[in-house]
């Protein structure tokens, strides 16, 4: 009977929309995916149309469903995965949005994030909601809407208003507005929610004066959200049973369910999560905490080291630089680049993130000479990303005084195999690729399933986990440390290299 039946995903990204449906051994039966529109109205601000992404939002469930020709009332439970931190606020009635979703990369918010550290909240901020004060959590998002827009602050004090996370924005859509509700993963990305309490902490709300009548309610990631109502889903009821960040969706995709496991996703940023148990440690050292995920009356945390600037920097060789027509042919290119130059590229467009949280620095090359070829170029690129990544595992290491031995790893440029070697090599750590690369959308399919009892428990889930590839460390220490030096002074250089 249960094999019949199916669990579908909501896989909302930063640039795309994917329906994924699975099936009961956890693999894909049927995926879709539709690219929408990036908006930027002026240098380093990121918007998405909220009502062009529940147009693809629908249109994937309904492609996916035609071209599976799977009956609507086979889907046994429907999750939501999200780009994290990405803010719409709408109208509670009408659910028109007052704005355009500000993106979690957008910069507009900076001032606002400045200002904040100025007025000394930092410590308190870290404190309660596991985060270091930025223009990427939501926060600052909805302070800018609230003071940008006309009217808007006097019609959130009129609790006209609504706001949400993409996840949530989706689940209100798919319920026909009946639902405003959110998972404990998205709502620790909103830099308003204290993580220890468990509950909208109302000494920030007030000193941010964001109106508490714009929360939505904040519920375990794998339970009961809602149904779909109406034409939400060809007007059958399903029932909406898993929410998470696309990140913390990622980990449990991994099934990295143990404490000191941890997984990087490479997609436009580079989301490096490990599993810190119940216990909601704060970093010394620029990492988050986060919430990973509540499950069965239980809520466990992660640590986050987030790199903004990873996929992106692959796509920039293509459309800016035009070294490439397809993302894939960097990895030719870097093999063919030889071993012998000393070129880095510091990627940091919008500023690096963990754990450096410069947010005015800009990206840089280093070691240029009259021989440096199109494929050195390309290399040091992919090279960056692993750099990056090391800067977050190290920074881990000494947090938790815990060695890195694995790092389960997937999203987009997870498919270059030079990247993979690479990175083993520059950390000394064996990469992990699983069988299924679209983990994100499997771990919020585990915890919709989980709540629906279409799988029985976690263990179950995790045998569903299969390895495709290894890749083991083979560079000898004193190169792989040089090389590393190399990296860190870049970044230095980087850093002081301010123009505005
Ligand atoms: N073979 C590859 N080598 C390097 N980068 C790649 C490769 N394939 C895809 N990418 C990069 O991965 C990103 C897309 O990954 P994806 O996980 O779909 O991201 P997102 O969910 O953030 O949209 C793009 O930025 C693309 O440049
Ligand atoms: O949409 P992605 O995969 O780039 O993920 C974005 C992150 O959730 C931002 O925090």
């Amino acid at each position: 009977m249960s094999d019949e039946q199916y669990i579908m995903s909501i896989d909302q990204g930063t640039t795309s929309t994917r329906a994924i449906i699975f099936n009961h051994d956890g693999e894909i039966v049927q995926q879709a995916q539709h690219e929408f529109p990036q908006i930027f109205p002026k240098p380093g601000w990121v918007e998405h149309d909220a009502n062009t992404i529940w147009e693809t939002v629908q249109q994937v469930i309904s492609d996916a469903l035609i071209q599976s020709n799977i009956k609507p009332y086979k889907i046994a439970g429907i999750g939501i995965t999200n780009q994290r931190e990405t803010t719409v606020i709408w109208d509670r009635i009408t659910g028109e949005p007052v704005y355009n979703a500000i993106v979690w990369q957008s910069k507009q918010t900076s001032e606002i994030a400045n200002q904040l550290k100025e007025d000394g909240l930092a410590e308190m901020i870290h404190a309660k909601t596991g985060l270091v004060i930025d223009s990427y959590f939501s926060a600052t998002k909805i302070m800018w809407i609230l003071e940008n827009i006309a009217g808007v602050r006097e019609r959130a004090e009129r609790g006209e208003l609504m706001f949400g996370t993409i996840d949530t924005w989706i689940l209100y859509k798919l319920t026909n507005g009946r639902v405003h509700a959110t998972d404990y993963s998205n709502a620790s990305r909103t830099m308003l929610y204290n993580i220890h309490e468990l509950k909208w902490d109302t000494e920030i709300l007030d000193l941010l004066h964001i109106p508490v009548s714009l929360l939505p309610e904040v519920k375990p990631s794998s339970g009961h959200f809602g149904y779909t109502q109406d034409y939400g889903f060809y007007g059958i009821k399903v029932p909406i049973t898993g929410i998470a960040g696309d990140q913390q969706a990622a980990l449990f995709g991994q099934a990295a369910f143990e404490p000191g496991m941890v997984k990087n996703t490479y997609g436009t940023g580079a989301f490096i999560v490990m599993n810190a148990g119940t216990d909601p440690k704060l970093s010394d050292n620029g990492l988050l905490t986060t919430i990973a995920y509540g499950i069965d009356d239980k809520v466990y945390y992660a640590l986050e080291g987030s790199i903004f600037v990873a996929g992106s920097a692959i796509q920039w060789l293509r459309d800016g630089m035009h070294l490439v027509e397809h993302a894939s042919e960097t990895e030719a290119m870097a093999e063919a680049a030889g071993s012998s130059d000393n070129v880095y590229v510091v990627p940091a467009f919008t500023g690096l993130g963990a754990p450096y949280w410069d947010q005015e620095m800009r990206g840089a090359v280093f070691g240029l000479t009259r021989g440096t070829t199109q494929n050195q170029f390309v290399r040091a690129t992919i090279e960056s990303l692993a750099y990056q990544t090391r800067d977050v595992v190290d920074t881990m290491a000494k947090d938790t005084g815990l060695p890195i031995k694995a790092l389960a790893v997937d999203g987009g440029a997870s498919n270059n195999n030079y990247l993979m070697q690479f990175q083993a090599d520059i950390l000394d750590t064996t990469i992990r690729r699983p069988m299924v690369s679209e983990t994100t959308a499997l771990g919020v399919a585990f915890m919709a399933g989980l709540a629906v009892g279409f799988w029985q428990n976690q263990a179950e889930v995790e045998k569903l986990w299969q390895l495709r590839d290894e890749f083991k460390g083979t560079m000898a220490a004193d190169e792989r440390e040089e090389k590393y030096a190399g990296w860190q002074l870049a970044v230095k250089a980087a850093q002081v290299f301010k123009t505005n």
